[in-house]
């Protein structure tokens, strides 16, 4: 069953009350964030709260993914070598920007045994790895892409989102090419909830699984835009009874609200009601 990663809330490692208070927030997934969000002085015993906390748990079945720094960084070798002692579920990689950065973080991963199944999560955020993405979402151990919005602005120079479109889109021809997740990036005046519900619709629209947050508040807002409906569950419902009836006809096609209903409708709306099912599960654990 796919997980669902309708909301996926960065968590400063930095901040214990944020690391405590997220085990009661329906966030569907969760970025516990040793990069930007940490400052300095701060990252080593950021480190060192992030690992106690995995390793004590608690976050029932959210999916967890740890950002570390880059290994290009002070500190990007340590984190990985004090969070594998953690089973880390996924750990996500900032500023990629070749199958190579991939490949040599897999590579670390197969030679320790605690990290056998950890997978991989790939920051989208430099102009080069926006250009490599398709390679980058089939280098081993890769499970999504995470939208960098604002490194990307600042190396592009973009000054708007809908500069960013043509990036946006590439990442998510490349996700759905490779079969990984792909997350939108995040919407940073988090009290204005029309503007992040107005982005949320836009970036579901595009075919983004889910978008990244970096408040509580943001949450609910991007479960709604991101799962299901009623009137979906509905449609899909009905369309597949619809279509089912027309195949014991001999029939290829059948009409459903005036529109035409084929096998390819009927994929989608199967995959509607397997997420809608997944999201049911996940709310239930
Ligand atoms: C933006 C914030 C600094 C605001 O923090 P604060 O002023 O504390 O907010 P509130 O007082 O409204 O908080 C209310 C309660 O909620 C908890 N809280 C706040 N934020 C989070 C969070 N992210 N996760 C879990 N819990 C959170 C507070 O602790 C309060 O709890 P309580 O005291 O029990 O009532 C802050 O929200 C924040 O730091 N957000 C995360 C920022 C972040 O992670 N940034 C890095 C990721 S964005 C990025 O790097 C994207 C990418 O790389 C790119 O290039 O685009
Ligand atoms: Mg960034």
């Amino acid at each position: 069953m796919t997980q669902p990663c309708r909301s996926v809330l960065y968590i400063p490692a930095s901040r214990t009350r944020a690391l405590e208070k997220a085990k009661t927030i329906p966030t569907d997934a969760i970025i516990f964030d040793l990069e930007d969000a940490v400052a300095a002085d701060e990252k080593p015993a950021a480190r060192d709260t992030l690992k106690t906390a995995l390793q004590d748990g608690g976050y029932g079945a959210r999916l967890q993914i740890t950002r570390i720094n880059g290994f290009d960084t002070p500190w990007g070798a340590d984190d990985l070598a004090t969070l594998a002692e953690a089973a880390p579920q996924a750990v996500l990689l900032p500023k990629v920007n070749s199958a190579r950065d991939i490949e040599a973080l897999a590579a670390l991963l197969d030679a320790n045994p605690k990290t056998q199944d950890t997978r991989i999560w790939a920051m989208m955020e430099t102009p080069q790895g926006i250009l490599n993405a398709a390679e980058i979402a089939s280098a081993p151990r890769m499970a999504g892409f995470v939208m960098g919005t604002n490194d990307l602005a600042k190396d592009l120079g973009a000054r708007t989102r809908d500069a960013m479109m043509m990036s946006l889109q590439l990442c998510v021809l490349a996700a759905r090419t490779h079969g990984i997740l792909c997350i939108d990036g995040v919407y940073n005046a988090f009290k204005d909830e029309d503007g992040l519900r107005a982005e949320c619709q836009q970036g579901r629209d595009f075919g983004f699984d889910g978008k990244t947050l970096i408040h509580p508040a943001q949450v609910a807002i991007a479960n709604a835009a991101f799962g299901p409906t009623a009137e979906d569950i509905d449609l899909a419902r009905r369309q597949i009874d619809a279509y089912v009836a027309a195949l014991a006809k001999g029939e290829a096609v059948a009409v459903v609200d005036g529109k035409i209903v084929e096998n390819l409708h009927v994929e989608t709306a199967r995959a509607t009601l397997a997420k809608a099912d997944a999201i049911a599960a996940l709310e239930a654990a």
